[in-house]
């Protein structure tokens, strides 16, 4: 039994629906230890057969046995095994990858062998020492001569020791030096007991094998031994596997590389939209923080008012009203509450007004009375502007001070001005004209005129932070008297969380516009993973006939978009971190505030986002490099 059977090959190639015979039946057996020069004029299809022995091309009848198996039925991944295990091609044009060193040519078929990475190595330098080019292992390609390149491409067939070594035209770009150099390479593997292939339309190259067959035509019209083939090797072979993901992302890493300033201008453009979102998210909590503070610093958020839902009931809140929302869940303390419109304010010959009279400190902040203190019995809490009314120059030595307050309530349906004196308890630096007298106070002063005293509302405090108060307030919202909703809740809660959501909505309408970049940089990887697969097309069809799977061609190009979006999206991380150093120490002298605030979850939301897009972009141009025909990527320019 041979090592090697062709039984009646026969292919075809179709030009719309003419059919044009290549292989005509071909019949051969080649063992291990010869070296077989393939002998004929061009066209003959020499090419063809060497590519249906490679295992590069299963279109074909007849049958392919080594060892007695047939490749006839064998799958995609078999034949990419088998390639692996078996086959190692020459070719005319050396086809070595020109963005990996010599040593990292030599090492790619080694890295689908079970060999350590030590082993692996030493292995390479052994082959490139055994064909002359120790000293050459760190060049790329184009800085090797044709005979030089040709070496590599020897040593690089051989590092997989394969059984089976299948030379197209190897010295077909050489001069007549280089030619006889290349020539006894080869026969010592054939001497090593290995099968040579080797394809040639020179008698001259063709006298040095061991057997000349000469095609014609498509089929075999001599069969010529020119002496004693070598002993075959019985050397157990290297065991093989795929290509790992670590190799894989090796080398398109060495492709990174080798295009440097592309790949960084590539970088740079997914990094600005992937920058505009995270800078509008960081631009967002900032502003927002902001607000909330302003917002915070004037009013406490966590007390709200109640009034009647039906908004003609002006009736007094009872001790029931008071009892129902003190025992909703989250309300830490209720009290009655008294409020009016309008207040007016007399010292001597000034006069001063406000529009809002409360009974409730808690409403206002309380950080904010600068001077003074909070008003008990008989006395008012007025804020700065009305101060400045009562006394323009010192408006603060106006607390302690006895003052004249009116406000306006209803007496036998009427209005009514209450009016009586009041010392200043303190100033309060709110912005809202607001003005404060204790509950007692007020009952007292409205009793004084004969007027019924009343809780026109109800003031709650919520337990906990900010974000209890819209559940705590949509609680109370729903508490129903004789089966009618009774209450309405307003605070500065409610009007927070209704500016936050406007907000968070312009950020995430900015966010989004920012997105659209993000779409252009997805067209963009896109197209540059297209223009990657047809510049590495050749690439593909190397690494296709040394034994690489379609997956591991697919993993070349997702890795590529992996790279280009984890670089864009850490650099502007980065960049976002800088700027936001930058921006929040400018403005430090204008707003006590960090303005940009970029959160942790804004980087990893804009890292993951990057990643997603890119790896989305990556699946059509890496589903078209992995299905390229190998035969037509080898022959691609
Ligand atoms: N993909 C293809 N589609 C159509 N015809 C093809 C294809 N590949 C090869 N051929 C044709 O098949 C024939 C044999 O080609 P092949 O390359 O096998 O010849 P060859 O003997 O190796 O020639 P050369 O010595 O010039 O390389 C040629 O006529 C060629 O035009």
């Amino acid at each position: 039994m041979s090592f090697l059977q062709l039984k009646n090959i026969q292919k075809s190639y179709y030009l719309g629906k003419e059919e044009f015979k290549v292989l005509k039946g071909i019949n051969l057996d080649f063992d291990k230890g010869e070296m077989v020069s393939i002998l004929g004029e061009s066209g003959g299809g020499k090419s063809t057969l060497m590519n249906i022995i490679g295992g590069l091309d299963s279109k074909y009848s007849g049958d392919v046995c080594i060892n007695d198996n047939s490749l006839k039925h064998d799958t995609d991944k078999q034949l990419d095994e088998y390639r692996r295990k078996t086959i190692g091609f020459i070719f005319q044009s050396f086809n070595l990858i020109s963005h990996l060193t010599v040593l990292d040519n030599v090492l790619v078929p080694l890295e689908m062998t079970k060999l350590s990475k030590r082993q692996q190595i030493k292995r390479a330098k052994e082959l490139l020492d055994k064909v002359g080019l120790s000293d050459h292992i760190n060049k790329y390609p184009n800085q090797l001569s044709g005979g030089q390149k040709q070496r590599v491409s020897i040593a690089r067939a051989l590092a997989g020791d394969p059984e089976m070594l299948i030379a197209d035209e190897p010295t077909g770009a050489l001069d007549p030096e280089n030619t006889t150099e290349i020539l006894q390479i080869l026969d010592n593997i054939a001497k090593e007991g290995k099968l040579v292939l080797t394809v040639t339309h020179s008698e001259k190259v063709a006298a040095y094998g061991t057997r000349i067959v000469h095609m014609t035509d498509g089929r075999i019209d001599q069969d010529k031994l020119l002496r004693n083939q070598y002993e075959a090797s019985q050397k157990p072979a290297i065991e093989s596997k795929g290509l790992s993901f670590k190799s894989v992302t090796k080398m398109t890493w060495d492709n990174l590389k080798y295009n440097a300033k592309r790949n960084i201008l590539i970088i740079f453009g997914g990094l600005i939209g992937i920058f505009s979102v995270i800078f509008m998210l960081g631009l967002g909590n900032g502003v927002r923080g902001y607000i909330n503070h302003e917002i915070y610093s004037q009013v406490n958020p966590n007390s709200v008012q109640i009034m009647h839902h039906n908004k003609d009931d002006h009736s007094s809140f009872t001790s029931s009203d008071l009892n129902r929302i003190n025992k909703v869940k989250g309300v830490k303390s209720v009290q009655r509450g008294y409020a009016s419109q309008g207040v007016q304010f007399k010292y001597g010959k000034k006069t001063a007004q406000s529009s809002y009279l409360s009974s409730s400190l808690s409403t206002t902040n309380v950080d904010n009375i600068k001077h003074g203190t909070k008003p008990s019995d008989n006395e008012v809490l007025i804020n700065t502007s009305a101060a400045q009314g009562l006394n323009k120059k010192n408006p603060n030595s106006m607390v302690g001070k006895t003052i004249q307050v009116t406000f306006t309530d209803m007496k036998a349906g009427r209005p009514f001005p209450v009016t009586s004196n009041l010392k200043i308890s303190g100033i309060v630096d709110s912005q809202s004209p607001i003005t404060i007298i204790n509950f007692a106070t007020i009952q007292k002063e409205l009793n004084a005129n004969g007027i019924d005293a009343k809780t026109n509302y109800i003031n709650a405090e919520i337990d906990g932070g900010v974000k209890n108060v819209t559940p705590v307030q949509n609680r109370i919202n729903k508490l129903t008297v004789n089966n009618k909703r009774a209450y309405t809740v307003s605070g500065a809660g409610e009007i927070v969380s209704t500016l936050n959501t406007y907000i968070n909505l312009a950020v995430y309408v900015l966010a989004a516009i920012a997105g659209i970049s993000l779409l252009v940089s997805a067209i963009m990887i896109i197209v540059v993973l297209y223009i990657s697969v047809a510049e590495r097309t050749k690439e593909i069809g190397i690494l296709r006939a040394l034994g690489a799977t379609k997956g591991n061609i697919r993993m070349l190009f997702v890795s590529q978009a992996l790279f280009l979006g984890i670089f864009s999206s850490v650099f502007s991380v980065v960049l976002a971190y800088l700027l936001q150093l930058a921006i929040n120490s400018g403005v430090n002298g204008l707003i006590d505030y960090s303005i940009i605030q970029v959160t942790p979850g804004d980087a990893i939301f804009g890292i993951v986002i990057a990643i997603i897009i890119n790896l989305l972009a990556s699946i059509l141009p890496s589903n078209k490099g992995a299905k390229l025909d190998p035969i037509e990527s080898l022959s691609a320019e």
